[in-house]
């Protein structure tokens, strides 16, 4: 399955001789696009292979024409056909460079190709051997591509959420379900939805299916990196049985199976499929199957920001079964094609993931406009809806034993902090009861109320952990004054190394810190809002592929995103709220591995601290503190003091340049001839004799500063009471540890740990003392 999201057109081939090609006005679905492959320099690295997908096409000249609704573009193309459509939108002519520059404002498409293997064979995939490959998961009777997908992804057993979510859902229920991060709740919802794709297009075949497949599940999440690993975990159980054909194929029976077109993978595997599938044509020529290429039997694809409408809804008109999208613009394209809108008043399946996010991000309206197409009755401010009627379906409507009607819409609400409030009220569909000074009910709530479950009792399941700590994660916590913050976190990078992530309450934090850690010689990479989406990505990638790297984020990174072995979150600031807290705890310590979290906390954040774990029914005295050397923090607060010396001077050598530039090219710019007081030009020549000496000083200070920096990184940084000259001597001998490989590779002397194994347990506060008269007593009046 290819993913596509942007693209590259080109116009006319340069020497096409215009007159000979026959041409008719086409819109640009109608084009004869063709996939090219993907410079080196767009490549994302793995996980992002959906982002850039390039098309091109040939003979096909553009022309723009005024027309009473403004200038439309017109694509003149080589045909057989004469046909003459107008093309309305303008984004047809976005090109890769438009993509990458438009940043958030534009759309990107994960979808299913053609061209990429597909599914179809998938009726006839071999019985998968349930009973000894995977026995934890006989129970579910998992269709058999989902068990070999799974199986692939050596995912064992079901996580918690996933046994306790799948037999319900698979009975038809709604589904309220709360689950720490990182604990599988993508799948908890999605195979339940595969199951029935598959199993029904199983029985009934795709490939006869005239016209557009309804979308028949809609997964709605907050943002645009969530939605597109959402639709990247779903695909890779429709098509990840790559792995097993290689390493476990023996075990497997009907191996040869394996390498037909319905169990290749995508993404790196791509390349494999697309030898495999030489293969496969040369030798089933006589099928004639390779050339035919029908729809996939179940089609994922993300609609999240990034590219042309036009190239939305040509992948909507393929056929898109699992529709997983943000709700902003979604509900752009909703606008614009009523089959959508009329698919979505239909669905099988809607899902709302992270949900409580959602309302972060300004979606509510959009959000409130989908979800109001899938009520059976619209109705006002979450009224308790009328029942089904029974009409939805061709098919008369089974009631199960919980009273869900079979075919009927199954809604399913995902998060790791749903508070227990909102899932009483979801699941008795209440508004929560205002009494007088009662706060306004929070957004959340009634956004979730208007959904309409079609099932009278919704299962709620809420297996979050006590105060939101997942099980395997150690917290902890260093108070510290605001300005030693730098030199704490430092401190912590060397100590215990591992992949880091970073998170700040602002974006100039990130661009002050980036260059003091470039100086101190650790790798790390920025993720804010204000980067381009490619770099965004960029960043993260780098951040998984870099040993020990760091990565500095803002809470843009704080939801949904499953960067695996991120080994450490520090919480540079505090978050505002609490689930700000345990979503960015979430990023580590995911699928029952250990993880260890470090929160920041300057004087006067405390009382945040105290309220968010308050709020979490946790107090303060709970989170233990992380030991510190503070001889050795001394030291590296030295090296930090010289590190932003070497930065300002560094600033201010750039700024004067740029000031030099700036003033030049203007001057250019308006042809002035500037005074030769003024200093304009950026070669040595023609600059004045004090100006040149004025930044050859600067410039001689920051070299001055970097070497002595450079010296001062080069010195070991060693613990009190060893000795570097005589390992065997000093008040502590290291000589054996040495041997042994224990110790600190950065801070001689200091044993090798793991994060959270050395925590000290938080210090009692004492009370504070009462004011005095509390203690005096009245003695009464003196006889
Ligand atoms: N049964 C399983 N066994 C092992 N790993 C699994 C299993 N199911 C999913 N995973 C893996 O666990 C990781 C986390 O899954 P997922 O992203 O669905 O978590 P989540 O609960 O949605 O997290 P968050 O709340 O942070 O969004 C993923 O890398 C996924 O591949």
């Amino acid at each position: 399955m290819s993913t596509k999201t942007g693209q590259k057109r080109k116009s006319r081939q340069p020497g096409l001789p215009r007159k000979k090609a026959k041409t008719v006005h086409q819109t640009a679905d109608e084009l004869a696009w063709k996939t090219v492959a993907r410079p080196r320099e767009a490549d994302f690295g793995a996980g992002y292979e959906a982002l850039l997908d390039l098309e091109e096409v040939d003979n096909v000249e553009v022309v723009y024409e005024a027309t009473e609704a403004g200038k439309v573009v017109r694509f003149k193309a080589a045909s057989k056909e004469e046909q003459e459509v107008l093309c309305e939108n303008e984004e047809t002519q976005l090109d890769v460079s438009e993509y990458f520059s438009a940043g958030e404002e534009v759309a990107a498409v994960v979808a299913p190709s053609m061209d990429e293997p597909n599914n179809e064979d998938a009726t006839q995939v071999p019985p998968f051997d349930v009973e000894n490959l995977l026995p934890n998961w006989r129970e579910f009777s998992l269709h058999p591509q989902l068990n070999r997908a799974v199986y692939a992804q050596k995912f064992s057993k079901p996580t918690p959420i996933q046994a306790e979510a799948l037999p319900l859902a698979m009975q038809g229920r709604d589904i309220v379900g709360v689950a720490e991060t990182g604990s599988g709740k993508t799948l908890a919802y999605g195979l339940p939805i595969l199951q029935l794709l598959l199993t029904e297009a199983s029985v009934s075949g795709t490939s006869g299916r005239p016209g557009r497949r309804p979308v028949r599940a809609l997964i709605l999440a907050p943002t645009r990196e969530l939605a597109l690993q959402v639709s990247t975990h779903l695909n890779a159980c429709l098509n990840s049985v790559e792995g097993l054909a290689s390493e476990d194929a023996q075990n497997v029976k009907q191996e040869e199976t394996d390498t037909s077109p319905v169990t290749k993978g995508k993404g790196k595997a791509r390349a494999k499929g697309k030898n495999a599938r030489k293969q496969d044509s040369s030798t089933s020529t006589s099928s004639g199957a390779a050339k035919s290429k029908p729809p996939p039997l179940v089609s994922v694809a993300a609609i999240v920001g990034g590219m042309s409408a036009q190239k939305q809804k040509r992948i909507l008109s393929r056929g898109v079964d699992v529709l997983v999208a943000t709700p902003g613009r979604l509900w752009d394209i909703i606008q614009e094609d009523n089959e959508l809108a009329d698919q979505i008043e239909n669905l099988r399946f809607l899902v709302l993931d992270e949900a409580d996010r959602m309302i972060e991000t300004g979606h509510f309206a959009e959000m409130d406009n989908i979800l109001r197409l899938t009520m059976r009755f619209p109705k006002e401010d979450g009224a308790e809806s009328e029942p089904a009627t029974g009409l939805e379906g061709s098919v008369e409507p089974e009631e199960s034993k919980e009273g869900v009607k079979k075919g009927d819409l199954q809604t399913f609400v995902f998060s790791a902090t749903l508070s227990k409030d909102l899932q009483r009220n979801l699941k008795r569909r209440q508004r929560p009861k205002k009494r007088k000074n009662d706060k306004p009910a929070s957004t959340l709530d009634d956004l979730l109320l208007r959904l309409d479950f079609r099932d009278a009792s919704p299962a709620v399941i809420d297996i979050s952990p006590v105060g939101g700590v997942v099980a395997t994660l150690q917290e902890s916590k260093v108070e510290c004054l605001a300005s030693d913050k730098d030199a704490y976190l430092y401190y912590f990078l060397l100590r215990y190394p591992g992949r880091t992530l970073v998170f700040l309450s602002s974006i100039d934090g990130i661009r002050r810190l980036l260059p003091l850690m470039d100086l101190l010689g650790l790798p790390a990479f920025p993720l804010h809002s204000q980067l381009e989406q490619r770099q965004r990505l960029k960043n993260l990638d780098r951040f998984k592929a870099t040993p020990n790297a760091v990565l500095l984020a803002t809470d843009v990174a704080a939801r949904g995103l499953d960067v695996p072995a991120v080994d450490h979150v520090v919480h540079y600031q505090v978050p505002r709220a609490a689930d700000g807290y345990v979503h960015r705890n979430g990023r580590t310590a995911r699928a029952s591995r250990r993880g260890f979290s470090l929160l920041l906390c300057a004087p006067d954040e405390r009382r945040l601290v105290r309220a968010l774990l308050g709020s979490l029914g946790r107090q303060e005295e709970e989170i233990p503190e992380m030991p510190v050397e503070l001889y050795l923090l001394d030291k590296l607060k030295a090296r930090i003091q010289l590190a932003r010396e070497v930065d300002t001077a560094q600033h201010k050598v750039r700024k004067e340049k740029h000031e030099r530039n700036w003033l030049k090219t203007t001057a250019e710019a308006m042809e002035i001839e500037l005074d030769s007081d003024f200093e304009t030009p950026t070669d040595d020549e023609g600059r004045s004799a004090p100006s040149k000496r004025k930044s050859k000083a600067a410039e001689a200070k920051t070299a001055a500063l970097k070497a002595e920096l450079k010296e001062l990184l080069a010195q070991p940084l060693v613990a009190r009471g060893i000795s570097t000259r005589y390992i065997t001597s000093g008040s502590r001998s290291i000589a054996d540890e040495m041997l042994a490989g224990q110790l600190n590779e950065q801070m001689v002397g200091l044993m090798k740990v793991e994060a959270g194994t050395d925590l000290v347990p938080a210090k009692k506060r004492k009370p504070k003392a009462k004011a005095k008269q509390d203690f005096e007593e009245w003695e009464g009046l003196g006889e």
